[in-house]
């Protein structure tokens, strides 16, 4: 009975080939990283997100999906509280990492930028060598002491899979790596400082098939040591990398749950729409 169901509902055209090797996703059973309650957004006047209320796991891929303009990206980046940049904004609501609201006067930007970390589309390496590119966080943080910082630039550099490639070229520009080495390099300059929560913003879309896959499986090994959120305009790539999927639509969350589920058995009809390709 339960099967048929599942069968019936699937929706045609999305293959879910998770790269979830685990046990089947229970949210339940799940520590929180971030609880979001109650949440609004406001660029001015105009309402970007509506009552959000979601919990992010820890050591957990979660992906937010949904058309364009949907609020993925505002919605990302309220975790490490880049929306302050842009003086219209407003927020209303909680959100929690760790239990202290990330929006309360008390948390010191810079403290929780460290703790959650961010990759943008495209990568962003400075224009220095790839050395000093890992190292970069840390010499901020006052850290030049050279045997530490090796140390640190080594392991991160294996953390994002990147090491054999660039390990007999340090000292070279990081302007010279490829796209997708580039922004491998970025991952290994954000681990580096040991974030808690890792936020990628479509993080391969500007990557070719090859390039896209090793980030991919970089980021299904990141869980290990992080929480990660990742916006993703495809699918196919939530499916693969990610454990639990949002589906946002105009600014609300219309439904939240494990990515095989999700995939396979929305339980809205708006979700079965957009991963049907009937809008957006
Ligand atoms: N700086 C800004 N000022 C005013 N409105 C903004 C700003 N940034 C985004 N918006 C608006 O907020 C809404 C959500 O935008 P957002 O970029 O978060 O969506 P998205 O789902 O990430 O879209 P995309 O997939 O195209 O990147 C959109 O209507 C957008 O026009």
């Amino acid at each position: 009975m339960e099967a048929a169901k599942t069968e019936k509902a699937t929706p045609p055209g999305i293959h879910v080939e998770s790269m979830q090797r685990g046990p089947k996703m229970n949210l339940a059973e799940e520590t929180p990283c971030i609880e979001v309650r109650d949440f609004n957004l406001f660029y001015g006047e105009t309402q970007a997100l509506k009552n959000i209320n979601v919990m992010i796991p820890q050591n957990r891929v979660t992906a937010f999906i949904g058309p364009s303009g949907c609020g993925k990206s505002t919605f990302l980046r309220c975790f490490n509280r880049m929306n302050d940049l842009i003086d219209s904004v407003s927020v209303q609501g909680q959100m929690l990492l760790d239990g202290e609201d990330v929006n309360s006067p008390a948390v010191n930007v810079a403290d929780l930028r460290r703790k959650v970390g961010m990759v943008f589309q495209k990568p962003n390496p400075f224009p220095k060598s790839i050395y000093e590119n890992v190292a970069y966080g840390l010499r901020l943080q006052g850290i030049n002491d050279r045997q530490t910082l090796d140390k640190v630039v080594e392991k991160s550099l294996k953390g994002a899979a990147l090491w054999d490639e660039v390990k007999d070229r340090l000292q070279q520009s990081a302007m010279g790596l490829s796209g997708g080495q580039q922004q491998r390099l970025v991952i290994a300059r954000a681990i580096a400082i040991e974030p808690e929560v890792l936020l990628l913003d479509e993080p391969a879309s500007a990557l070719d098939p090859l390039s896209t896959l090793k980030v991919e499986e970089l980021i299904y090994e990141l869980k290990e040591k992080y929480t990660i959120v990742i916006v993703t305009h495809n699918m196919q790539q939530a499916a693969r990398v990610s454990d639990y999927t949002a589906f946002l639509y105009m600014g609300e969350l219309i439904e939240f749950g494990a990515t095989d589920e999700l995939f396979t058995n929305p339980a809205k009809k708006q979700t079965e729409d957009y991963i049907t390709g009937r809008y957006g």
